[in-house]
């Protein structure tokens, strides 16, 4: 009697060790399983650090070179002041022409004013920097590249799309082994290059900066901003590279801004007030004229905001209403449209 009571006794420890054994793997199993999911997790957000890291480089970079090119023109702006320029268009004078025209608004960016303005008129610019632009026939996989490695660019991604054709037209391959130098910091810049295919290193005073991979622009600087080689740029594998003279650059560039000056000039022409100011006056002001476009009922000017713009219409038509004093509803007054101007106190300061 007293053996089989230790026998039940024994088997129900067993028993309870067993029950303990299961429920210690299952806790184990499920433990096991939230670290698998916190590993995944931190795997995923490690992930994500590595990214934001890269970002941050790739952005450090891009401060860094919009850095480079600020200094010298504010240095200009600054020895200009200095010696007795006063007005900040006068002394700010951006040498590479037809850049300044390069820029487009699209539709619903908010207007900037112009910061960059060349003295000279663009026809004067346009002599000796003319020349024949030579076509080099490319693959579709290397014109894409170079298109998206353009609009990639920070500096070059606003050049309209008939310069970014031309220029990926005109651009001819290069090779470079492995160890070669490309572009020297402080030298003379007289090519901007696409990579195709290889890696560069970009330094400066022998620091390292980054490295550029396949469909990256790299040496736009100097010629975009006529300023010596902002860093030095090797080739850490061997490269195959698109290039393009400076010389053939600023002729697109010039090209599409003598096209659009022509377009002014002949809109001005149309336009009652202007018509009979003589064709240099004309010009002049097509070289400082901007395309701005507005949707339909965005406010173009409010009434009692400080005015510096003068507009021409050159499509579409613009409502003028005004709110008497005291009240908040506006009162039509007219609709102006085509070749109608408005904003003309601005020309008086
Ligand atoms: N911090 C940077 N990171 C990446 N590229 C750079 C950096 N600074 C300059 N560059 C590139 O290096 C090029 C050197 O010649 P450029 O100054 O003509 O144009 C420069 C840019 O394309």
């Amino acid at each position: 009697m007293a053996q089989t009571h230790t026998k039940q006794c024994q088997m129900d420890h067993n028993y309870k060790l067993e029950k303990k054994y299961l429920e210690m793997k299952r806790l184990v199993l499920e433990k096991t399983e939230e670290l698998k999911r916190r590993d995944k997790i931190i795997a995923l957000l490690e992930h994500e650090i590595d990214e934001k890291d890269g970002t941050i480089r790739y952005l450090k970079n891009e401060i860094d070179k919009f850095r480079q090119v600020v200094k010298p023109l504010t240095r200009q702006l600054i020895d200009n002041r200095r010696n007795g320029l006063e007005s900040e268009e006068d002394c700010f004078v951006m040498k590479t022409p037809g850049i300044e025209n390069t820029r487009v608004y699209h539709v619903g960016e908010p207007r900037l004013k112009r910061t960059a303005i060349s003295a000279e008129p663009l026809s004067s610019l346009a002599q000796g920097y003319e020349m024949k632009l030579v076509k080099i026939p490319k693959i579709q996989k290397s014109r894409e590249l170079i298109k998206s490695a353009i609009l990639d660019n920070d500096f070059m991604k606003n050049l309209e799309m008939t310069q970014i054709r031309e220029i990926v037209d005109c651009m001819y391959p290069v090779e470079y082994a492995a160890g070669s130098l490309i572009i020297k910091e402080g030298d003379v810049g007289s090519i901007v290059y696409v990579m195709e295919e290889g890696r560069v290193e970009v330094s400066r005073e022998n620091k390292y900066l980054s490295t550029m991979a396949p469909g990256k622009v790299f040496g736009e600087l100097a010629i975009l901003y006529n300023c010596k080689r902002t860093a030095t740029i090797k080739a850490a594998t061997d490269c195959r590279l698109w290039a393009i003279e400076r010389q053939c650059f600023q002729t697109i560039m010039m090209r599409t801004g003598l096209i659009r000056q022509a377009e002014y000039t002949d809109f001005l022409k149309s336009v009652p007030i202007f018509k009979d100011l003589p064709e240099d006056t004309l010009i002049k002001i097509s070289d400082v004229l901007e395309e701005t476009h507005y949707q339909n009922g965005d406010y173009i000017i409010r009434q009692g905001a400080r005015g510096d713009t003068f507009f021409i219409i050159s499509k579409g038509q613009v409502k003028v209403t005004q709110k008497p004093p005291n009240s908040n509803d506006e009162k039509f007054i007219r609709t102006l449209t085509k070749g109608d101007f408005f904003g003309e106190k601005a020309l008086q300061g």
